[in-house]
């Protein structure tokens, strides 16, 4: 049996990323429309309706507006944008956040995929606050550094066409420090307060790197950086997408600096605990596109159609 799925904003960028997982999976079928009739309501509608399973690739009030769309009781949605993220109504896509998230994805009919940054900061901060290691009113501070695709269509333009000025260097952002995924940060990672977070920009297409450095003196229960390591992979065990890196494993990096684009093009993401046993540094890296956007959606949609979970993936 082959699933009907339908990719609402199939032009862009997660879109398209999403469809071509869609083209390679051996149990669906993907409903199509013409590139003129990507924003005609009724022909949107009418696809939706007729679809196992819809993904949305929009942004929040496209998506808003795609929800109220669908009549059909059986069809299902996961939705990329950040709207649903923190409602009780949805189920949040991040299989790995707690032994019981698997089972509540593949259970809902309405699951958000998580920001690409909040998943990073999630999968390496998240079981240290669950476990108490970490205290829930911990002054976190988080950074990130990803590629321009994170921005979408218009950012990849500015790059790729405009080349504006300036866009050759690193360039921090969300300088009010008041980014769009903090409340999924500060929900998802079960913190008091919202963590500080300041990503920044750089000038390659794809890949995303976040940093959490961490007192040791400030944590709840002492834990050495192979403290910290032997918890996490014990919490990650065999999960297929996250892998937590030996901390005697050196052969990741290029002459003593971190790349940020090791998990490109795949679903995965490594966590890292680099810095040392005073100041151990959490690092999560995935790839924007992949764990952080359309490879995470891809998952999900095998969760909740019951299909093997890593079908398509790599
Ligand atoms: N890029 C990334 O790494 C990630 C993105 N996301 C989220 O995924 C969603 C999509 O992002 P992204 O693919 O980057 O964005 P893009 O800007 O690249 O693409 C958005 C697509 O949605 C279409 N669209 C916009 N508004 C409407 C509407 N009202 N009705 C129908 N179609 C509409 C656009 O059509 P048109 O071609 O006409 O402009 C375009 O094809 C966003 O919510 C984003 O936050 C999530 C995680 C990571
Ligand atoms: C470079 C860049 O602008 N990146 C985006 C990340 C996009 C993402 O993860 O997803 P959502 O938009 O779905 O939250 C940003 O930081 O807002």
């Amino acid at each position: 049996m082959r699933y009907k799925i339908y990719v609402d904003g199939q032009h862009g960028t997660t879109g398209l990323r999403v469809h071509e997982y869609l083209e390679r999976h051996p149990h669906v079928e993907v409903l199509q429309i013409d590139f003129e009739q990507r924003r005609d309501q009724k022909v949107r509608a009418a696809r939706m309706n007729e679809a196992d399973l819809v993904v949305l690739c929009l942004p929040e009030a496209g998506s808003r507006e795609a929800v109220g769309l669908v009549e059909n009781p059986r069809t299902k949605i996961i939705d990329a944008s950040t709207e649903f993220r923190t409602n009780d109504q949805w189920a949040y896509g991040l299989p790995e956040l707690s032994p019981f998230q698997r089972e509540k994805v593949r259970s809902s009919n309405r699951v958000s995929v998580p920001g690409c940054h909040a998943s990073a900061a999630i999968l390496a901060l998240g079981p240290l606050v669950r476990e108490g290691i970490v205290p829930e009113d911990y002054p976190v501070s988080i950074h990130s550094i990803t590629g321009y695709s994170g921005g979408g269509k218009q950012m990849i333009h500015d790059y790729e066409q405009e080349a504006i000025k300036g866009f050759e260097l690193p360039r921090p952002y969300a300088l009010g420090l008041a980014h769009k995924h903090l409340p999924e940060m500060k929900k998802f990672i079960g913190l008091a307060k919202n963590p500080i977070f300041m990503p920044i920009v750089g000038n390659f297409y794809k890949g995303l790197a976040v940093t959490i450095p961490l007192r040791a003196d400030l944590l709840a229960e002492a834990k050495s950086r192979r403290g910290l390591y032997d918890f996490l992979s014990a919490t990650y065990g065999d999960e297929p997408f996250v892998e937590v890196v030996d901390p005697d494993d050196d052969s990741r990096f290029l002459l003593g600096t971190f790349l940020v684009d090791g998990c490109n093009d795949t679903n995965r993401a490594e966590i890292f605990i680099l810095g040392n046993d005073e100041t151990p540094m959490l690092v999560c890296r995935l790839d924007n596109l992949g764990k952080g956007a359309s490879g995470a959606a891809i998952q999900n949609m095998n969760l909740m159609l019951d299909l093997p979970e890593t079908t398509g993936l790599v």
